[in-house]
This record gives structure tokens, sequence and C-alpha cells, in this order.
């Protein structure tokens, strides 16, 4: 019988209510490399996903997962995971928590990258393709400053 280990870092908290709804924070502080969470997946069927789960509020809950096809051929379905990992919020730029696949036991681990404080809130990225507004993302500069930065590059 084969098995996996579980570990769930038990130094955190849901919050309810912050600008991007319920989100993972440490009530202790959280070393780095720590595991905070592994989480199962349940891997959905390419169609099933098309069909259904793409048109549900699940959609933005879903991890790309990499399948391969009835001819073999590797394509990229959809996941949900269960436990805190659909509950991590995304960071563009403070994200300092990651995220590793395994395909094969279909399970996610989530560690710490650095010391988390007590307070902090643990963020992972989705990547570059984000559905929602970034409440974080970082604020363009004005348009005359950005023209200024242009013309000191021309220059140059
Ligand atoms: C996987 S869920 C995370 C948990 C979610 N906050 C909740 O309350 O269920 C993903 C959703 O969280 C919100 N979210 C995550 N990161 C965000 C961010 N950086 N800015 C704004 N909203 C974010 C978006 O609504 C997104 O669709």
């Amino acid at each position: 019988m084969s098995a996996i280990p579980l570990h769930r870092c038990p130094d955190l908290e849901i919050k309810l209510d912050t600008p991007k709804g319920r989100g993972v924070f440490a009530t202790k502080d959280i070393p780095a490399k720590t595991v905070v969470d592994v989480c199962t997946v349940l891997v959905l069927g390419l169609e099933e996903n098309a069909l259904y789960v793409g048109r549900t509020a699940l959609y933005h809950y879903t991890y790309n997962w990499p399948v391969a096809d009835e001819s073999g051929k590797k394509r990229i379905a959809q996941a949900v995971v269960f436990g805190l990992g659909s509950m991590f919020n995304h960071s563009t730029q403070e994200q300092n928590v990651s995220w590793e696949r395994n395909a094969e036991h279909e399970i996610i681990t989530y560690r710490a990258l650095r010391d988390i404080r007590a307070g902090e809130e643990l963020c992972i990225s989705y990547g570059s393709r984000l559905t929602f507004k970034d409440t974080d993302a970082p604020t363009p500069p004005p348009p005359e400053e950005e023209m200024e930065q242009l013309l000191q590059i021309q220059l140059e």
C-alpha cells in the first residue's frame, strides 16, 4: 500500500475580510523552507472543465495541471486543490510561499520561501495571467513621468 506523508503548519489562520477576500495568515513566525501544507488535488477532464467548471465560480480556484490526452499528447488540464491550496491569494511582488506539483501522486506541496513573520499574509504566485484586478499591483507612473523616462532612455 503506498501512502503520502502529510504536513500542515499549525500556526495559520484564515482572515475573512481582506481586500483579496479570504486569505491565509501566519499566527507565529514561520521559518524559511517550512512545509506549510501538502494538498491533494482532483484533476478534471479536459472537456469537463471547458463545458462545466470553467463556467462556474470554481474557475477561479483551479490550477493548471499537465496531463496526456488519449493520443499521448501533452495537454494542460485544470485541477481542484483541496485544503489551504485554494485559499492562498496571489502576490506579484511579495510572494512568500512556493508551490510544487507532484503529478504522479496528485499533490501540491507549499513551502515558505523565506522567514515569514507573525501577522503576514501567505501568498503564492498565480503567474502572469490574472482573471481579477490585483489589489497590490504596482501603480504605473503618471503619463508625464513615463514620457520623461522614455526620453531619458532615447537620449542615452
Ligand atoms: C484561489 S482564490 C483565493 C481565496 C479567495 N480570496 C477567497 O476568498 O475564496 C482566488 C481569488 O482570490 C482573489 N484574489 C487572490 N489574489 C488576489 C489579488 N492579488 N488581488 C485581488 N484579489 C485576489 C480573487 O478574487 C481570486 O479570484
